[in-house]
């Protein structure tokens, strides 16, 4: 297995860390195998869009999910760092409203898979970063939902200094009491 999968203290968000050659020309890593993933996650996943944003340093997205045709993402950075979050929005869940952390880098190479059901956000921690998603839906804007970034009864640590610099839907962004969810 040339990859490495640990779980978080979410059930079902799991940490995957590729096996990275380096040699003297630089580094190769398979940064996507499906058989792999497949068997590492222990049910078959498809994914059918990939996405690519660059932000600014204290640029923070999210926390985003969508009501129906929830999206699974398989997220990463290849430029920079960002601390990447998830958060449980399934009511039904026993660890609804919880979050995890994790720090993503083009230096750790960590992806962080936040599956289904789950909102998923970001602060960026370096000057700028890229970042890079495989996702299991399409985006339907019509379905997509903004919690904001500091409700207390989710109380997620960002770890930034300051405000920061969110788009206005996320600045409008629902609190977990008051957000549509979808069970
Ligand atoms: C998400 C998305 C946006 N767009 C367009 C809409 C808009 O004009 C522009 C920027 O969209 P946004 O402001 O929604 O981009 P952004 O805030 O980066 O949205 C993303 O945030 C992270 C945290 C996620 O988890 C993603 O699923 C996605 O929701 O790109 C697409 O064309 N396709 C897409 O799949």
């Amino acid at each position: 297995m040339a990859i490495q999968v640990t779980d978080t203290a979410l059930p079902g968000v799991k940490i995957v860390e590729p096996k990275v050659f380096g040699d003297a020309r630089g580094f190769f890593f398979e940064s996507f195998n499906s058989r792999e993933f497949d068997e590492a996650i222990g049910s078959h996943v498809e994914f059918v869009q990939d996405n690519h944003s660059r932000s600014a340093k204290g640029v923070l997205r999210g926390l985003h999910y969508q009501i129906q045709h929830a999206q699974g993402k398989l997220v990463r950075v290849v430029q920079g760092a960002v601390f990447d979050v998830a958060v449980d929005v399934r009511r039904s869940s026993p660890t609804f409203g919880q979050w995890v952390g994790v720090e993503l880098s083009a230096d750790n190479k960590r992806q962080l898979w936040v599956p289904p059901g789950f909102a998923h956000g970001f602060v960026v921690t370096s000057d700028s970063a890229e970042f890079l998603y495989k996702t299991t839906d399409y985006w339907f804007p019509a379905f997509e939902r903004s919690l904001v970034w500091n409700d207390p009864a989710i109380g997620i640590d960002w770890p930034i200094d300051g405000e920061p610099l969110v788009a206005a839907k996320d600045a409008a962004g629902k609190t977990l009491g008051d957000a549509e969810l979808f069970d």
